[in-house]
């Protein structure tokens, strides 16, 4: 049976006491990672996918250890597909792919069709091989025994890019890589049709412009910081300020750009709050980052998407966000002088930390320099292994959409 009914839901900062969380166990996804594709996919290498489900499964045990609810999207996945509607949507989004032609397109549907809600959602989460389906026709014969006609999801691991929560309604994203763009049709189905989310207003939606979930941070309430680079653009910061401006999510957005790189592939990657007025970060970017400071023009119009707005800087990002937040200053942990260990760390994200609560917050254990930099500044550390994990490149906070967090 579906759960309905939650208790409040969203959130208004990166540090409130956090009440529940979605993630997703890495599965067969994983076991399709090649040499030959691992690239195109988005991770660093071909992980132990047992020893990932060990590391992921001592990350959700941290969180409920620590009274945090974890909820699992294959589950959440599995119980919308009961419903014609998402079944429609998702095998349509499934096959909607230039690559495959109206044969195939078909045949695959049909397949699909066929399947229980707990195999459709295993396989819309795997994938569908060319030697997994029956097909017929010149697509079909002429592609590669090695392909996929629906390609697998590793990187629906990383929830917090696919979707965010900011105030009480959820922004489902745009991403901007090929191999991550139907993750967001499986996070909008599921706050669309299951009962959990009913009644949760849709801030963003898949096809407009890039905007990714490790890009955002709620810095304070009212606060919000969007990284611009390679993946979010600057159309995706400036529709999502005017949204969170109209509908009163927010009253500040700093727009941060950072190089577009794959290290450095979202501002999640570089810079984390660990509390009220403090972040990690990295300390090669702390004094070069800067962010232009948007604000909401004098009385909003109805029109959502074509308001104007108030744009100031660039800044120092520390000095615009202290400004923004309405303190004095935010205080920067880094990773102490030697610049190679705090790229080595920061490679592994160091810097992607999952705040439970103010001054608690989860990190990989790997990163033995900047996690005695936080605790050093009075941050309780909870370490995680991640030797797998970290293949895919995110770290704690990336792995992790906070669905609740208590008001500060
Ligand atoms: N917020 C994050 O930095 N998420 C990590 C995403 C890693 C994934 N392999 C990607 O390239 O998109």
């Amino acid at each position: 049976m579906i759960e309905s009914a939650a208790p409040s839901l969203g959130a208004t900062s990166e540090v409130g006491p956090l009440q529940t969380v979605m993630l997703h166990r890495p599965g067969p996804e994983l076991r399709r990672l090649t040499p030959r594709n691992n690239d195109q996919l988005l991770f660093d290498g071909v992980p132990w996918v047992d020893r990932a489900q060990e590391e992921h499964d001592a990350f959700a045990q941290a969180l409920t250890d620590r009274g945090v609810e974890v909820l699992h999207l294959d589950a959440l996945l599995a119980e919308i597909l009961s419903f014609p509607a998402a079944r429609a949507e998702l095998i349509g989004a499934a096959v909607d792919d230039p690559r495959l032609g109206a044969t195939l397109q078909r045949d695959a549907t049909r397949h699909l069709a066929w399947l229980s809600p707990e195999d459709l959602a295993a396989t819309l989460i795997a994938g569908l091989a060319h030697d997994e389906l029956r097909g017929h026709g010149l697509a079909y014969q002429l592609m590669d025994r090695s392909d996929f006609v629906v390609p697998p999801l590793p990187n629906l691991l990383f929830t917090r890019d696919s979707s965010v929560w900011i105030g009480d309604e959820v922004a489902v994203t745009s991403l901007a890589m090929p191999a991550r763009r139907r993750e967001s049709t499986i996070t909008a189905a599921i706050y669309t049709h299951h009962p959990r989310f009913a009644g949760t207003e849709q801030l963003y939606a898949a096809n407009l412009e890039h905007l990714e979930g490790g890009d955002v941070l709620l810095l304070a309430p009212g606060v919000v910081a969007v990284g611009v680079g390679e993946r979010t653009t600057p159309g995706g910061a400036e529709r999502l300020a005017r949204r969170l401006f109209a509908r009163e999510l927010a009253h500040t957005v700093l727009v941060v750009p950072i190089a577009q790189e794959r290290a450095t592939m979202h501002l999640d990657t570089i810079a984390t709050m660990v509390d009220l007025d403090a972040m990690v970060m990295y300390p090669a970017v702390a004094d070069s980052l800067v962010a232009w400071t948007v604000r909401a023009p004098y009385g909003v119009a109805d029109d959502a998407d074509t308001i104007d707005l108030a744009v100031t800087g660039p800044q120092p990002f520390v000095t615009a966000a202290a400004a923004a937040m309405g303190i004095d200053r935010l205080r920067v942990i880094d990773t102490g002088l030697d610049p190679v260990t705090a790229e080595r760390e920061q490679w592994d994200d160091g810097n992607n930390t999952l705040a439970l609560a103010p001054r608690l917050t989860v990190a990989y254990e790997r990163n033995t320099v900047t996690n005695a930099a936080l605790e050093a500044a009075g941050i309780e550390v909870v370490r995680i292994a991640g030797s797998e994990l970290g293949s895919g490149r995110g770290g704690p906070r990336c792995m992790a959409c906070p669905v609740a967090r208590d008001p500060l």
